[in-house]
């Protein structure tokens, strides 16, 4: 493999899915995969797959499939995930408590470092026992766990300020839930996170489904004429029929 292979950002986030799906895998027992295997197990198509993996100089053994341990191994190496990353929660309020007690980031390659608040109020609570600490401390508190990545789950009021502190003190990747749009240097990365995004992603998709329906309703409330009937009613003059029942027709299983 590439010491470091110039991969497709859309390659980079299949990457993680093939993870959680080898990881399930081998968790199950398994020690290869075949690549429809693993698409289907990770939801993917095959052929997708098979490309991705062969950025990381992966192409599996003919009639065997992708040895397992192997292939996560690759995986966490191109994902920096071989050691635990510091990560700091800025923000512990509804979401950020929840997010601090999720037990499953330490499995994924992530170590919580630090949570910060700055309502006093919140200051010296534990969660999963690490305190809650003083914004002022932040930039202390980076320095001390070598922190890259930061998490902001503060009120959007509050996120640019806390995002040009967190860059100030070295931070370089953020991972932000306030629902807005962060400057950052170039050399910062930012993604987002917007749940009601995803919701309005899917409102578009039942809104498609229900006007498909409401066409094919439509289509359905036109008189049946099946292609025996629409070959029936060429007219006599040897015209074809009306277009609404040739379509029909035509849409008619
Ligand atoms: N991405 C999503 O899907 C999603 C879902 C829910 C909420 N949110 C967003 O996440 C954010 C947090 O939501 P919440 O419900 O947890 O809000 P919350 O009010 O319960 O918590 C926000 C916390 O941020 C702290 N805070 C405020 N200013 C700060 C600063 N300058 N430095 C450090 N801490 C500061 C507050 O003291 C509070 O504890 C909001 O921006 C909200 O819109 C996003």
């Amino acid at each position: 493999m590439p010491d470091f292979p110039d991969l497709p950002e859309a390659t980079i986030a299949r990457l993680p899915e093939y993870l959680r799906a080898l990881h399930h895998l081998a968790e199950a027992g398994h020690e290869t995969i075949s690549s429809e295997g693993l698409a289907a197990a990770a939801g993917v198509n095959s052929a997708k797959l098979r490309k991705d993996l062969s950025h990381l100089g992966s192409y599996g053994t003919r009639g065997v499939g992708y040895d397992i341990e192997l292939l996560i191994e690759q995986i966490q190496s191109v994902l920096g995930l071989t050691e635990h990353r510091a990560v700091a929660l800025v923000g512990v309020g509804n979401l950020g408590h929840a997010l601090a007690g999720y037990a499953g980031f330490g499995s994924r390659g992530f170590r919580i470092a630090a949570l910060l608040d700055a309502d006093t109020r919140r200051v010296g609570e534990e969660i999963n026992g690490l305190p809650v600490r003083h914004i002022d401390e932040l930039e202390a508190l980076v320095a001390e766990h070598a922190i890259s990545i930061a998490v902001i789950a503060t009120p959007v009021h509050a996120a640019q300020q806390v995002a040009d502190r967190l860059v100030a003190a070295g931070v370089t990747s953020i991972l932000n839930f306030a629902p807005c749009v962060l400057a950052v240097p170039d050399n910062v990365d930012v993604r987002k996170v917007d749940l009601a995004i995803e919701l309005q992603i899917l409102s578009f998709h039942e809104h498609r489904k229900a006007s498909s329906a409401n066409g094919r309703a439509a289509l359905e409330s036109v008189p049946t004429v099946t292609t025996a009937k629409v070959a029936a009613a060429k007219l006599p003059s040897g015209k074809k029929a009306s277009a609404p029942s040739t379509i029909r027709a035509v849409i008619t299983p």
